[in-house]
């Protein structure tokens, strides 16, 4: 029996779903980071391993294609042998900041990577910030090899350096239409060497021997070009149709809606994935349950929430971050979070908080409708927010179309459904 591995590496964790031809999930892991003090790159490691390893060894050897999906425009800088040479930058991570001046200088008018947490804008950090070793003296660093979460990953179990997929790359510029990088981005002097790009599922190669070995993997196990977790979540939810869209309420708030057109600009953060002949355009919030996270644990979320009336609007207008900035659908890395006035009665509070972060992924809905993307038709919800039926009810009270229960609601499953669908040449 063939079998499929979807792998989600969000932001507090990674998850792995094992599906069959049909669909139906055979296995299911999951691997906390919230509990580690290690470094990412260890814990990364750590958790790719254990997640394949604590599947089933009957189900494992079945297993016939990987794909895995990261976190959007989380990267890292390799040497010649695929170690990091130094710490990721995580998707949300606004130090880019200071080259926004010089990506308005290079890059097309309002394009996606005029973002202070573009990849791009980390490309340029790290040119600026690692000393480069001179090419006589590099030895075994040799040409430094820039890569995406998803990219190294899955480098991890194919061995070969330097591939990742048009979903992953989009925000470092990568011409998704064209598919090539475009002239602007051709004639920098990079000194880095940037990935090939395929269409996301594509098969790259086989695991490794060792891989293999080690993980009791088929030999001839594939391992496919991945994507990103929105993108992932979108594909479990079962939307198919233009109009449809996915909502991932995980540590942040992503939108993807499939639409008939492209809609991009990088003054609301707003950007357009390819999806076959069609666009998921989109934005992604550094808002969502990463805040909620901050204030509630989980049991205190579902208790908490059974306690609010949906039909009652909060007065309450929070603009719920962590820190200061966000990326949509204010595109500001400055912009400080409203979290004020508190109320003692945490009931209160918790309102506050869904309701707004409800009207924040209103407004991104509203701005794809204003820029001429396919009217939304209705919302599937991923994520861990979507397990809360309050919070499905006020946001439904805001987007005014039915919010309807995703096929399924984890990110690894889309990721199944790639490798599925990559092996099988339906991409
Ligand atoms: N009942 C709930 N209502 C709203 N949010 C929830 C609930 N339970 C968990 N969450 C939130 O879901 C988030 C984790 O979701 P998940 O999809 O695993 O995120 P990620 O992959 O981004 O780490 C946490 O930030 C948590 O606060
Ligand atoms: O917020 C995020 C982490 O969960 C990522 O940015 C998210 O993947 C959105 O990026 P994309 O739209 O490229 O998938």
């Amino acid at each position: 029996m063939n079998l499929y591995l979807g792998i989600d590496f969000g932001t507090s964790g990674a998850r792995a779903i094992v599906i069959d031809s049909a669909g139906i999930i055979q296995a299911e892991s999951q691997y906390s980071f919230t509990d580690s003090t290690d470094d990412l790159i260890t814990v990364w490691r750590q958790a790719l391993f254990s997640l394949i390893s604590e599947i089933p060894s009957e189900i494992r050897g079945g297993i016939c294609a990987i794909a895995i999906n990261g976190t959007s425009s989380t990267v890292l800088l390799c040497d010649r042998t695929g170690n990091p040479i130094d710490s990721p930058i995580l998707y949300n991570d606004s130090r880019g900041v200071k080259l926004i001046d010089k990506l308005r200088q290079i890059a097309p008018l309002n394009h996606t990577v005029i973002s202070a947490t573009s990849s791009l804008a980390k490309l340029f950090w790290y040119q600026e910030n690692i000393p480069l070793i001179p090419p006589l003296l590099r030895g075994a660093r040799g040409d430094l090899s820039f890569l995406h979460q998803a990219d190294w990953l899955a480098f991890l179990l194919h061995g070969q350096l330097g591939i990742s997929d048009y979903h992953n790359a989009l925000k470092l510029g990568y011409d998704v239409e064209k598919l090539c990088y475009p002239k602007w981005i051709q004639n920098l002097e990079i000194p880095f060497q940037l990935p090939n790009v395929l269409t996301p599922g594509t098969a790259i190669a086989e695991v490794t021997t060792e891989i293999a070995a080690n993980l009791k993997l088929r030999k001839d196990c594939i391992v496919c070009a991945g994507t990103t977790d929105s993108i992932a979540a979108f594909l479990a939810s079962g939307a198919k149709s233009p109009g449809e869209a996915s909502t991932s309420l995980g540590s942040t708030l992503v939108i993807k809606l499939l639409s008939s057109t492209r809609v991009d600009d990088a003054k609301y953060g707003i950007y357009s994935h390819r999806l076959g002949d069609l666009w998921l355009v989109g934005g992604a919030s550094n808002t969502g349950g990463a805040v909620l996270k901050s204030f509630f644990s989980d049991a205190e979320l579902e208790n908490l929430s059974s306690q609010i009336d949906a039909e009652k609007a909060s007065s309450l207008d929070y603009y719920p971050l962590l820190k200061a900035g966000d990326r949509f659908p204010i595109n500001d890395p400055n912009l400080p979070p409203k979290l004020d006035p508190r109320p003692e009665n945490p009931v209160e509070f918790l309102h506050g908080l869904l309701e707004s972060i409800a009207r924040i992924e209103a407004r991104g809905y509203e701005l794809l409708k204003q820029l001429g993307a396919t009217p939304l038709t209705c919302v599937y919800t991923a994520g861990g927010g979507a397990k809360n039926p309050t919070w499905t009810k006020i946001r439904e009270r805001y987007l005014q179309v039915p919010i309807l229960k995703p096929t399924h609601r984890q990110a690894a499953y889309g990721s199944a459904i790639l490798a599925m669908e990559g092996i099988n040449k339906k991409i």
